[in-house]
């Protein structure tokens, strides 16, 4: 890695009970760079992406973030919203901050996920992608180095999980963080990672690191993609047995 990274995690050891299920994992995030971390259900990619956001201190090994960083330099986004359904759409995204909704921060970052007008709606007002949109800007209003999302986008139908996606990208080339997507969408891993990370099952590690070098804004059609793609499925049926 030749900048210094953002996030360096490694886990040495993590436990549930007597049961072990991460062993000897290290995750080193790039200034800027997106990662997707795969695997099969139950390999431990909600626990890993918890231990790096902080939220899971019980395991032996270390997290490091850049010189200067602290907690709220990682936000996170996850599959459910997480919204607080007695507040607006803008109480929400400033909130947790303590800054007050009006806040031209919070106001901005709202048009720029496509909430623009929505600022005074209630949560059960929202479809689900737009309250995704909200916990997004949520994430965001802190200006984070870092944002760990957990299958943000499983609960959205196809069309709408699409949208998101370019969003994505676009909201961390123009907010220049970085990302660690957790994933169960090969698709999705492939169109929005400058690597994609496997996580072996039975607390094997990372069994693959796999770069996909497709030039930006990508096309979900590029050949490249389908390669990457091709190649990150043959990883995971020789990991996984599939
Ligand atoms: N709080 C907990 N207490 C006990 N066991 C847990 C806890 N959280 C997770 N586990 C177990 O740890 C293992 C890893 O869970 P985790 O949710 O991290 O996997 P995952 O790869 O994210 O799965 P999925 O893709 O299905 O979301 C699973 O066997 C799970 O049952």
């Amino acid at each position: 890695m030749s900048a210094d990274p953002v996030l360096d995690l490694h886990v040495q050891a993590k436990r549930f009970g007597a049961r072990l299920v991460l062993s000897d994992v290290r995750l080193q995030l790039a200034p800027g760079e997106i990662v997707s971390l795969v695997g099969a259900s139950g390999c431990g990619k909600s626990t890993l992406l918890r231990v790096a956001a902080g939220l899971d201190a019980d395991y032996v090994g270390r997290l490091t973030l850049a010189p200067g960083a602290g907690p709220r330099d990682v936000g996170v986004v996850f599959q459910e919203p997480r919204l607080f359904p007695w507040l607006t759409v803008a109480q929400n995204v400033a909130f947790a901050a303590g800054a007050p909704p009006e806040d031209a921060r919070a106001l901005a970052l709202l048009a720029e996920v496509g909430l623009a007008g929505q600022e005074q709606a209630l949560p059960k007002q929202l479809s689900g992608g737009q309250a995704q949109r909200v916990a997004i800007a949520r994430a965001l209003f802190t200006a984070p180095r870092v944002l760990l999302l957990d299958e943000p986008f499983s609960a959205v139908d196809a069309f709408t999980r699409m949208k998101l996606q370019d969003l994505l990208a676009d909201l961390a080339r123009r907010h220049a963080v970085t990302l660690l997507l957790v994933t169960h969408d090969i698709d999705e891993a492939v169109l929005l990672g400058d690597r994609v990370v496997v996580l072996g099952t039975q607390a094997r590690g990372v069994v693959d690191d796999i770069a996909v070098a497709v030039r930006r804004p990508r096309d979900r059609r590029d050949a490249a993609l389908a390669t990457a793609r091709s190649r990150v499925l043959d990883v995971l049926r020789e990991a996984h047995a599939l």
